[in-house]
């Protein structure tokens, strides 16, 4: 899959796509290789399409709710797709154009699901209030062979013990690379709050 390897996946709501290009290389600087460019705002589809250009980093669509959405981003640059939640629509016009998709879900039925579609790989969304680890453990029951990009709720402080699941294959979020720190120009901090996170689990 397109993010193996990627540990930390943040979640970017950029309002000037001019800031895209730094915002990569300070999460590169800290250690992060990847990004979730969100639709969010109207500057996520230039920003991704400057990402593309980046060498050695991977750049993703996130808040992608519509097929016409997966067009989009697609044709901008994106190599995965995220969602917040499970819409077969989504879901199959990602796998039609062969990119990766991620949809998002918060029940066992979401899961039964987006395993019917063909997919292993699902985002929890919103983690936290879902149940953080607990949850994770309470799905792997009864699906234990899908893995999660837990979402909503992930901070410095716990993402060490998200990442500790065999469950999880990575985390996602907003700290690494807040809005209010992109908007400001602060690539230091978000370099510095990146390195924090790699550093602070296993490799
Ligand atoms: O997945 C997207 C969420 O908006 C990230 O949530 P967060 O701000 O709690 O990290
Ligand atoms: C929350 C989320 O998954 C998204 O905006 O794509």
């Amino acid at each position: 899959m397109i993010l193996d390897g990627e540990r930390f996946v943040p979640v970017v709501v950029l309002d000037d796509p001019a800031r895209a290009v730094p915002l990569a290389e300070a999460l590169q600087r800290g250690g992060i290789r990847c990004a979730e460019i969100t639709l969010r705002t109207p500057a996520g589809i230039d920003a991704i399409a400057a990402l593309r250009e980046v060498p050695d980093f991977t750049v993703g669509a996130g808040t992608v709710l519509e097929p016409d959405d997966v067009d989009r981003v697609f044709d901008a640059g994106a190599r995965f797709v995220v969602s917040p939640g499970l819409a077969d629509d989504v879901v199959e016009r990602a796998q039609a154009l062969g990119v990766e998709v991620i949809p998002g879900v918060a029940t066992a039925t979401e899961v039964q699901r987006a395993i019917r579609l063909g997919l292993d790989r699902l985002k929890l969304f919103p983690a936290g209030p879902l149940g953080g680890t607990a949850a994770i453990r309470a799905l792997a029951g009864p699906f234990p062979g899908v893995r999660y990009l837990p979402s909503g709720g992930v901070t410095a402080a716990n993402a060490a013990e998200y990442l500790a699941s065999p469950h999880v294959f990575a985390v996602s979020g907003s700290w690494m690379a807040t809005r209010e720190l992109i908007a400001a120009g602060d690539f230091d901090a978000i370099a510095r709050i990146s390195r924090e996170a790699v550093g602070g689990v296993a490799p």
